[in-house]
C-alpha cells in the first residue's frame, strides 16, 4: 500500500450557526439540537455542525449534498469568505482563522484559486487577458503573464481564441478560460463551486474528463462542490456528503456505493449505474494462491467493463492486477453480486 498523501487542509470541530446570538445558540446545537428544531426555536440556521474533514495534496476531494446542505458555506470557510462561529480550518498546519489581514490575502492570492459555476470571466477582457487575470493582480508584467496566460489556453484547447471576448464563446469555453486562469495562477489548491453545473450534459461531461486529465499531471488539491452524484464518484478521490449542515458520510467514494452507512445515502446511490462506478479493485479478492486464474483484469477497469469482456459469463474468474502485478483475483459470481445494493 503507498502511503496516503499529506493533509494540505484540515477543517476541525467546524460550526457555523447565521443568526443574532450564535454562540448562544451554539450550547443547543452542542447538545444534539437539529437544523429545524434550532430554527423554531430562535430564528438561527445551522450552516455546519461539528465539521471535521481532511483534504489530501494533490487529490479531488467532493463536497456533496442537496440545496441547503452546507457546501457553499463550508467552501467558503477554506478562503475565510466566511467566519465560523467556532472551529479551526489548518492549511499546511497554519489555522486560517487567526490570520492577519496580510496573512489571509497572501493565502487568497497564493494558495487558492476559485473555478465559479458562472465562469465570472470579465466581458471587456479579451481571453488572454482574462486568463491571465491572477497574474496580473499578483503585479507579474505583461509579457510575462500573457505568455504563461497562453500556455495554460493551449493546454485547455483554446489557443486560436486568445484574442476574442468571452461572449463569443460557448459555456463550455468559458469555463475552460475559467480553468485556464485558474492554474495560471499557480495556486496549488483550486476552489471549484459547482464549476461544471451550468453546461449542458455532454460538454459537462468532456469538462469532468479535461478536468482529470489536467489533474494527473498537476496534482493539485482540488475541492469541488457538486450535487450530482454521477459527477461526485467520477471525481472524487474523497468523496464528502452533507446533510443539514452535518457530514452524514465520507471516505473513498467506492466506499460509499457498497457500504452506505445511512438510509439518505442508500437512498442517494439508488438510482446510479453500480457497473459503470464500481471498479474491479473495490470488488475484488486480495491475495495469492496457487490457483490465479489465467486472465487478467486491471484493479481499475469498471465492472461494466469487466462484464463485456467476460461476454456475461459469471463462471468465469480472472487474476486481478494492480500496476502490471497481480494483487488478487475476482469472480464473475462477486461482480453480480456487486451490482445489486445491499439492504440494512
Ligand atoms: N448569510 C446567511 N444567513 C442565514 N442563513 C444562511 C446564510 N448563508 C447560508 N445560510 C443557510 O445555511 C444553510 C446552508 O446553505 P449553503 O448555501 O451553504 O447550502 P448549499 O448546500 O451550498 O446549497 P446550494 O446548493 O443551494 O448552494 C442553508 O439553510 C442556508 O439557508
Amino acid at each position: 500500500m503507498n502511503a496516503p498523501a499529506p493533509v494540505k487542509i484540515s477543517v476541525r470541530n467546524l460550526y457555523k450557526i447565521f443568526g443574532p446570538r450564535p454562540e448562544a445558540a451554539l450550547a443547543d446545537v452542542r447538545k444534539g439540537m437539529g437544523k429545524t428544531e434550532l430554527l423554531e426555536n430562535g430564528k438561527h440556521v445551522l450552516g455546519l455542525s461539528d465539521i471535521n474533514i481532511d483534504m489530501r495534496a494533490g487529490q479531488i476531494t467532493v463536497i456533496m449534498g442537496l440545496s441547503g446542505s452546507g457546501k457553499s458555506t463550508l467552501v467558503r470557510h477554506l478562503n475565510r469568505l466566511i467566519e465560523p462561529t467556532t472551529g479551526q480550518i489548518l492549511i499546511d498546519g497554519t489555522d486560517v482563522t487567526g490570520l492577519s489581514p496580510e496573512g489571509l490575502r497572501r493565502l487568497r492570492q497564493d494558495q487558492m484559486t476559485m473555478v465559479f459555476q458562472k465562469f465570472a470571466l470579465l466581458p471587456h477582457r479579451t481571453v488572454l487577458e482574462n486568463a491571465a487575470l491572477a497574474l496580473e493582480v499578483k503585479g507579474v508584467p505583461l509579457a510575462e503573464r500573457s505568455a504563461e496566460a497562453m500556455k495554460w489556453l493551449e493546454r485547455v484547447g483554446l489557443g486560436n481564441f486568445a484574442d476574442r471576448h468571452p461572449h463569443r464563446l460557448s459555456g463550455g469555453m468559458q469555463q475552460r478560460v475559467g480553468i485556464a486562469r485558474a492554474l495560471a495562477s499557480n495556486a496549488p489548491i483550486l476552489l471549484m463551486d459547482e464549476a461544471f453545473s451550468a453546461l449542458d450534459p455532454l460538454i459537462r461531461t468532456d469538462m469532468q474528463n479535461l478536468l482529470l486529465q489536467l489533474q494527473t499531471e498537476l496534482h493539485k488539491t482540488i475541492i469541488f462542490i457538486s450535487h450530482d452524484l454521477d459527477e461526485a464518484l467520477k471525481l472524487a478521490d474523497h468523496l464528502v456528503i452533507l446533510k443539514d449542515g452535518c457530514v452524514v458520510q465520507q471516505g473513498d467514494p467506492q466506499g460509499i456505493v457498497l457500504h452506505p452507512r445511512d438510509p439518505y445515502i442508500v437512498d442517494f446511490v439508488s438510482d446510479i449505474n453500480r457497473a459503470r462506478v464500481l471498479r474491479v479493485r473495490s470488488v475484488m479478492t486480495p491475495g495469492l494462491s496457487d490457483d490465479m486464474p489465467p486472465e487478467t483484469v486491471d484493479t481499475e477497469t469498471t465492472l461494466e467493463a469487466l462484464i463485456a469482456l467476460s461476454d456475461g459469463d459469471t463462471h468465469r474468474a480472472y487474476t486481478v492486477l494492480n500496476k502490471g502485478q497481480p494483487a488478487g483475483r475476482i469472480d464473475m459470481r462477486d461482480v453480480v453480486r456487486a451490482l445489486v445494493p445491499k439492504v440494512g
